[in-house]
């Protein structure tokens, strides 16, 4: 049995939520503003915490904060609840230190999880009291709703707390630099620089000078001195993206950096103090590298101190249509049978894939809807299922007509190498009825 405390401004669900775990056997206390449940956090004597995000007056994220900006970061698991989770709100949470965000409604399984868990740990790790930027809500960065994708806000937030090194792998258009961003943004160190490298678009001669600098005179064609990108990233983060194609003379001398915190400028005696988070990503398997003997184990390890996977868009689907709403933008509606199309999508490009689609789609479609036929321009791959008894459930006749009718002409126009009236003979069917179904389908 546990003592919890249930802060909350909603008092059908603050009873709901409290009879609930009267019935599991705990003890509970309510009180109905982020005012009140500051004075309860710091006074009562409670196991753990439940506190609404949205509440007027005083949010929860406010509490949160408040308890940190005092030093007395939450002694007790912190719960946040929300009925409307975006990765900023997530993050933020995590960033001051609540033990876990969760979404309403809460099924009593999930609660009794969380409460296993909440009662397990030790002490929550205090987050660090300097204010991360106002305005968390401002611009929704970290898009996603699915299991995958809230993992990832919650790490991305507990990490912002901290300064130590974190590496990102996701495959290519996952979304690595936007989580490097996010997790600067929700740091200590917002206001200072974010500098972003691409480690596999420097040659690796010049590696070694982008990165520490040079003085003037260093090398030939070093006119002037150069501060490098280290120390551009000055109290702020380094991403370093594609750190597995780094050549391995560099990745010693980043290592060095990494134990140290000090960069020699190509051509300079003396190292220079650098305090600088890094942030390195990448594509490729690095533990495959090291095995591979293409990257250093010990500069894997120190890289490594927390992991951030993003999984591929085709296995968290759940987070296509926020993405595809999020690029969109409000610049057009989208019809229901498009947006099943695109969920339904394999995105081998992932989300940059995706949002290069929306761009294409919002400026070659002329009306305010994109719908399925427009679907045709936006993916050139959109194929029909080789066999319509491989159509997804739900599939109506005239749309596995149409995706058929769609591929027979689209492979007649290849086999004619795009001689139209070449392809209307293989198909049997006169030119002009082609043209109308070509116009129609979008495939000119
Ligand atoms: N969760 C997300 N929310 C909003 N936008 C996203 C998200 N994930 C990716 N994007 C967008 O998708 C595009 C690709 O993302 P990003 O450049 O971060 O991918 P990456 O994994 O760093 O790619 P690469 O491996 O090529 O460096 C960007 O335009 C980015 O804004």
């Amino acid at each position: 049995m546990a003592r919890i405390l249930i802060i909350d401004d909603d008092a059908d669900f603050r009873d709901t939520l409290a009879s609930t775990l009267e019935s599991m056997g705990h003890d509970v206390d309510v009180v109905g503003d982020g005012h009140e449940g500051l004075v309860a956090l710091e006074q009562a004597d409670v196991d753990l915490a439940f506190l609404d995000y949205l509440m007027p007056g005083r949010d929860g994220l406010s509490v949160l904060r408040t308890l940190g900006e005092r030093g007395a970061p939450p002694k007790i698991p912190i719960i946040m609840l929300t009925a409307h989770a975006t990765g900023e709100n997530t993050i933020a949470a995590m960033r001051y230190g609540a033990f876990d965000h969760l979404t309403k409604p809460i099924g009593r399984d999930d609660l009794a999880a969380v409460i296993a868990r909440a009662r397990q740990a030790k002490a929550p790790p205090a987050p660090t009291p300097a204010a991360a930027p106002d305005g968390v809500e401002s611009e929704p960065l970290l898009v996603g709703v699915s299991d995958a994708m809230r993992a990832v806000q919650k790490t991305v937030g507990m990490a912002a707390a901290t300064s130590v090194p974190v590496l990102i792998h996701g495959e290519t258009g996952t979304g690595k630099d936007v989580v490097a961003r996010a997790l600067h943004r929700a740091s200590a160190r917002a206001a200072m620089p974010f500098i972003a490298v691409n480690c596999a678009a420097i040659p690796a001669e010049l590696m070694e000078s982008e990165l520490f600098g040079h003085r003037k005179g260093a090398f030939t064609g070093a006119v002037a001195e150069r501060k490098g990108h280290f120390r551009e990233a000055e109290g702020g983060t380094l991403f370093l993206d594609e750190i597995g194609d780094m050549p391995a003379a560099m990745q010693a001398k980043l290592l060095r950096v990494l134990q140290e915190q000090e960069v020699v400028p190509v051509g300079a005696s003396q190292p220079v103090r650098v305090d600088v988070r890094v942030v390195a990503a990448s594509h490729r398997d690095l533990a495959q590298r090291v095995a591979d003997g293409q990257f250093r184990a010990d500069l894997l390890y120190r890289l490594d101190v927390l992991s951030v996977r993003i999984a591929p868009l085709r296995d968290r689907r759940e987070d296509i249509e926020p993405l595809v709403r999020h690029f969109l933008a409000g610049r057009k509606r989208i019809a229901a049978d498009a947006l099943a199309a695109l969920c339904a999508y394999p995105w081998p490009g992932n989300v940059r894939q995706l949002r290069n689609a929306i761009e294409r789609g919002v400026a070659l479609s002329r009306t305010e809807m994109l719908t399925v036929h427009d679907l045709a321009a936006i993916l050139p791959e959109h194929a029909a299922p080789e066999d319509v008894r491989d159509a997804p459930d739900g599939t109506t006749l005239p749309e596995a007509v149409e995706a058929l009718e769609r591929r027979m002409i689209r492979d007649a126009l290849d086999v004619a190498q795009g001689n139209r009236a070449e392809a209307a003979r293989r198909l049997g069917i006169r030119r002009q009825l082609l043209y109308r179904k070509m116009a129609d389908y979008g495939l000119e």
